[in-house]
């Protein structure tokens, strides 16, 4: 993402191509630390999101041997008490954005949030922090292009538009993945001065 010294990089490990897309164009140049990216299908957990979240990033630094962010996105709808949540992927796969409408069919309330929580851990024995970003929705009836998931159901609150019909500019800067971001970058451009946070930080040698 950005040249920086030696030994300031951690690697992103996703199986997802579109989430590291839009990761890669929202940290831009803000991040003060080299992400590098690692293709691994982690075992997706159940129960929830916090809890997913630490044992993906635990298992992420095991297999990585070093310092780590892993990302989760559930989608929860408000008439199923937060359901699908973290098991949003295997409800797409099977019913597509049409069938995720469908489901609210006999609900009023047609409302929805996205969360995104990043989870950052400094190695295997280390802990797990985690970065949390919501944006608040509603499940419509697909419209707009059909290359990221859910994207054509849920239309941001405030907006005509459904995530895949928004200009990724401006998707980019209202989402869930947007939130958890900025959450994540504050936190460590607060650190990136911070000596004793370097020595974390330099226990990985760049790849
Ligand atoms: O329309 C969308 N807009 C988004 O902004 C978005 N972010 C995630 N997703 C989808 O929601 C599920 C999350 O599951 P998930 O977090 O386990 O991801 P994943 O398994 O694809 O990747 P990863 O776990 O290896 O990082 C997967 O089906 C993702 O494709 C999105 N769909
Ligand atoms: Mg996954």
């Amino acid at each position: 993402v950005m040249a920086v010294p030696a030994g300031r990089s951690v690697v992103f490990v996703t199986g997802n191509a579109k989430k590291l897309e839009e990761v890669i164009q929202i940290l831009g140049d803000k991040f003060p630390y080299k992400l590098i990216s690692r293709k691994i299908d982690l075992p997706e957990y159940q129960g929830e999101p916090d809890e997913i979240s630490i044992q993906k990033c635990k298992e992420a630094a095991r297999q990585a041997d070093g310092p780590v962010i892993v990302e989760d996105t559930c989608l929860c709808f408000r008439a199923l008490e937060g359901l699908p949540g973290p098991y949003i992927k295997w409800f797409l796969d099977k019913l597509k954005p049409e069938g995720l409408y469908k489901l609210l069919a006999g609900f009023e309330d047609k409302s929805a949030w996205a969360l995104c929580t990043f989870a950052f851990s400094a190695g295997k024995e280390e802990p797990v922090q985690l970065f949390r970003g919501t944006t608040e929705g509603l499940i419509v009836e697909p419209r707009g292009p059909r290359d990221f998931g859910w994207d054509p159901c849920f239309q941001p609150e405030g907006y005509e538009k459904t995530y895949a019909e928004l200009p990724k500019e401006v998707k980019n800067t209202i989402s869930h993945r947007y939130r958890a971001l900025a959450a994540m970058s504050e936190h460590f451009s607060k650190l990136k001065d911070n000596t004793a946070e370097r020595v974390v930080w330099g226990r990985e040698g760049v790849v």
